[in-house]
């Protein structure tokens, strides 16, 4: 067994919450060789629930589980964590916009970025969950100064899994046969699901499907699956979320597999045309605890467009929140 190392989740007695402790408490995300101490961190009043998930995690013996810490404070529940999953912020009902929550869900992330600067260890990785994720991850990274912007990430993985399994249906091949998928911008409709890298089971993606079903079918069931769930369950998804967060997470630390690619919402560097100052979902390979862009990807006139659009959303979504900087 390694040395353990400190994971904070916030909203730890959410629904995701309730779908990604338990995994990976059980080593699912960084190894059964990796012990994990939890760092949880919820408001006040959900705490008496949260001790009840801790009395859950403690009765599931896990031998990866190596301490749990429970807070109410990101100064306490950040202190020299390795990976910070933020999770905790309201979810949308139906009709809704991701962005509609920007109001409610802004605030928490300036004082929790604050709290990750003071106190994270310096190389933390964090993830950003909670909607508009893009844009919250934005929010910490602007208060935390003192940190590498490049320590801050967006989840867009449920969407890059998502387009997996929909291809995959769509070809008769399983989701592991798909390679080189992209998701590129903002964790909302404006996304954009690029199929012209992917390759299926070793052929081109786009000679195995037609031009309609790719424009008219796949892009938009990817880009409005969060709200398809939203209106079948009632409640946006929850263990797909957490199992998606899993992924990301185990790719940074542990590395992605050869000959492949995942999307990841990182700080935009200017590669392919998108100005710096947002996080954008880009197609990623990692190395050693670090991810790098893919370069030298062909753009289409088609892609071009869908890149504009969902860059030019996000810049509409930073103009919006430029009060919550560390700052202004
Ligand atoms: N990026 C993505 O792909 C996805 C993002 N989400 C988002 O994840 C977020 C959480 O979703 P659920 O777990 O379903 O919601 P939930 O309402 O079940 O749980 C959220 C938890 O966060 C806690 N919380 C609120 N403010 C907090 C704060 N300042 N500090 C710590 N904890 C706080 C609440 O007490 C609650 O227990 C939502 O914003 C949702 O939209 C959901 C699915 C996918
Ligand atoms: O759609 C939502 O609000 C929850 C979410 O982000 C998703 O399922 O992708």
């Amino acid at each position: 067994m390694k040395a353990p190392v400190r994971v904070a989740v916030t909203g730890a007695a959410g629904q995701i919450g309730y779908a990604l402790l338990f995994r990976i408490a059980a080593g699912d995300m960084l190894g059964k060789d990796q012990p994990v101490i939890l760092h949880l961190l919820e408001i006040t009043p959900a705490l008496p629930a949260l001790q009840g998930v801790v009395m859950e995690l403690n009765d599931c013996a896990f031998p990866t589980l190596a301490g749990v810490v429970t807070s109410d404070d990101p100064n306490v529940a950040f202190k020299d964590v390795d990976y910070a999953l933020l999770v905790g912020s309201r979810p949308r009902g139906p009709g809704m916009e991701r962005k509609d929550l920007l109001e409610a869900n802004g605030a928490i992330f300036g004082p929790q970025g604050k709290a990750l600067n003071d106190h994270a260890k310096r190389d933390v990785k964090v993830l950003v969950v909670g909607n508009p994720a893009n844009t919250n991850a934005l929010i910490a990274q602007q208060n935390a100064p003192d940190l590498d912007p490049k320590c801050f990430t967006a989840m867009v993985r449920l969407d890059h899994n998502r387009g997996l399994s929909q291809l995959a249906e769509k070809t008769g091949k399983h989701s592991s046969d798909v390679k080189k998928f992209t998701i590129w911008g903002n964790h909302s409709s404006t996304q954009y699901p690029d199929l012209h890298h992917t390759l299926v089971d070793g052929k081109p993606a786009l000679e195995l499907v037609d031009q309609s079903w790719y424009e008219k079918d796949f892009i938009p069931t990817v880009q409005q699956r969060g709200a398809a769930i939203i209106k079948a369950r009632g409640a946006s998804s929850a263990a797909s979320a957490a199992s998606a967060a899993i992924d990301h997470i185990r790719n940074w630390a542990l590395g992605t597999a050869e000959g492949d690619w995942v999307s990841m919402g990182i700080p935009s560097d200017g590669s392919y045309g998108i100005k710096p100052g947002v996080i954008f979902g880009y197609p990623v390979t990692v190395k050693n605890g670090k991810y790098e862009i893919v370069q030298g990807l062909a753009i289409n006139a088609f892609s071009q467009a869908k890149l504009d659009a969902t860059e030019k959303e996000l810049f509409e979504e930073r103009a919006a929140v430029e009060h919550l900087f560390a700052g202004k």
